[in-house]
């Protein structure tokens, strides 16, 4: 039986946060259904209720018109819901038909039947279209393909409804295509699908309906998302105007700073050649393993380099040392902030701060103290970071806000003459994009040069002086901002 989703009036706080209020919309079988909102609206919280992992302070969760209540991820599973959380739930030492089938192996003379197992799983992946090796464990598996077999899993275990909280956020240009196809093909058989994403053309091209949170509120459902322009989307997610995201300025360009020659690392067949100028923006577009992430540590020294130089103003900047790097002005924001730059416990003013200490020690403590309060307070505003105050612990925020948290800290280091962000604005709201923009620029118009890593290709193509395209570990081509088209660009990453 298709299943037909309703929240009726669904609340729900955490000391001192309203995470969700009052909130009721529906969604219908064989449809997509987008939830849309800035960092921190409440959209992951409904659906670890969906998913059985919170229980609501207050209002109701209804299948096919019936109330549920659920305890736990098991009694959501058991009413036919399961949830592909931002943080995928396997066991990676186990392979991919334990990990689908787990707890419901099938029997035979009160045996493990493993080959009846694994036939069923082979039949399953092959039905939604996904090439995998049964026996392969999930851990040397991609993320991708580690979505898929929970998405199998869901399927295996009949769900009707399956939620997924940014599911592209870590998958490839290509590895996404597979993914959305996957979506509409269980949209077609009358599965119902709540799907949440900061990339609008992702929900424009993927999504029937949508439901717009802002501060925990449903500001509206639109029944056909096609008809809604993207203004629109957007005003109602911020609650102000937003007409150009990017805000491009053009600015007198200086000279070359940065000069990177034959950079090799011991992926690189060949070596990497450009040259970034003073107050140049530079995109850095490729796939998903085409090198960028791999060239910009070759850069900072995180990794190991086995040719080739790097001249910052003439000078050569010493290799496999980040501390020399940052000391002659460079600085990285890894792609992976998260795992490489959190303090877990520590509050979300001394997250931002943590970097800049060492241009403060001569600052007296109760100077120092209030200077960091004050810039902590400056990108709190500035990023619209959702938090009570500045000392709330950065573990209580939500996914979206600790990126917001982690990037301020780069873009608070004034000292810089070269700043590279690798995929600076992953998992970010577009209002808040749109402030990273402006901070972008207004680094690059005091004559720094930046460099900007990206997979979304409208973001390269808005903000960057210049496009650099990287395939097989090479740079494929250099496109000027007014060569630069879609087209352009895609043909140099993917050209065979
Ligand atoms: N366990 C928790 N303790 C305290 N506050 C929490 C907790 N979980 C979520 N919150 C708060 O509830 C609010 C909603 O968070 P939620 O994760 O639902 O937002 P979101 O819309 O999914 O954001 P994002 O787009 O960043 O993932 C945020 O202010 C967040 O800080």
């Amino acid at each position: 039986m298709t299943a037909y989703l309703q929240f009726d009036q669904v609340s729900k706080h955490f000391s001192g946060v309203r995470a969700l209020a009052g909130v009721s919309f529906d969604a219908h079988a064989g449809t997509v259904h987008g939830l849309l909102g800035e960092n921190g609206a409440g959209k992951s919280t409904l659906l670890k209720i969906l998913g059985g992992q919170y229980r609501p302070d207050g209002g109701r969760l209804l299948v096919n018109s019936v109330p549920c209540q659920f305890n736990s991820a098991a009694d959501a599973i058991r009413a036919g819901i399961a949830v592909i959380h931002q943080e995928l739930q396997y066991v990676p030492e186990l392979t991919v038909t334990e990990n689908i089938l787990m707890g419901r192996f099938p029997a035979r003379f009160g045996l493990i039947d493993r080959n009846k197992a694994r036939r069923m799983v082979l039949q399953r992946l092959s039905e939604i279209g996904v090439d995998l090796d049964p026996d392969a464990r999930l851990s040397h598996l991609s993320i991708a393909q580690r979505q898929m077999v929970e998405i199998c899993k869901a399927v295996m275990q009949n769900a009707q409804i399956i939620a997924f909280d940014e599911p592209t956020s870590s998958l490839s240009y290509t590895e996404s295509e597979i993914l959305f196809r996957l979506v509409r093909e269980l949209r077609s058989t009358g599965h119902t699908l709540i799907y949440i994403s900061h990339r609008l053309e992702e929900l424009y091209s993927l999504c029937d309906a949508c439901t717009i949170f802002r501060d925990g509120r449903k500001i509206v459902t639109h029944p056909v998302m096609a008809q809604v322009p993207r203004e629109t989307l957007i005003h109602d997610m911020v609650g102000r105007e937003l007409s150009d995201i990017y805000g491009y300025r053009p600015r007198p360009l200086g000279a070359q700073r940065l000069q990177v020659r034959g950079l090799r690392g011991k992926n690189d067949p060949t070596g990497c050649n450009f040259s970034v100028r003073g107050a140049e923006i530079v995109g850095f577009f490729g796939l998903v393993g085409a090198g960028r992430s791999e060239l910009m540590r070759l850069l900072y020294g995180a990794d190991r380099r086995l040719a080739g130089s790097v001249l910052l103003d003439g000078v050569p900047v010493p290799a496999n040392s980040p501390p020399a790097a940052i000391e002659a002005g460079i600085l990285l924001c890894p792609e992976d902030r998260k795992e490489q730059g959190i303090l877990a416990q520590a509050s979300v003013a001394e997250n931002i701060n943590i970097s800049c200490r060492r241009h403060d020690l001569r600052v007296g403590f109760f100077l120092r103290r209030n200077k960091e309060a004050a810039r902590a307070d400056f990108f709190i505003d500035r990023l619209r970071i959702k938090t009570p105050n500045r000392d709330q612990e950065i573990r209580f925020l939500s996914g979206g806000n600790q990126q917001k948290v982690i990037l301020a800290r780069w873009l608070a280091e004034s000292t810089m003459k070269v700043l590279i962000l690798d995929e600076p604005t992953r998992g970010i709201d577009v209002g808040a994009k749109n402030e990273i923009y402006r901070i972008i620029q207004e680094v690059a118009e005091q004559g720094c040069c930046v460099i900007v890593v990206s997979s979304e290709l409208p973001e390269v193509l808005g903000i960057a002086d210049r496009v650099l395209v990287m395939r097989n570990k090479e740079i494929s081509g250099v496109l000027d901002r007014s060569e630069a088209t879609e087209t352009a660009v895609l043909n140099l990453a993917l050209a065979a």
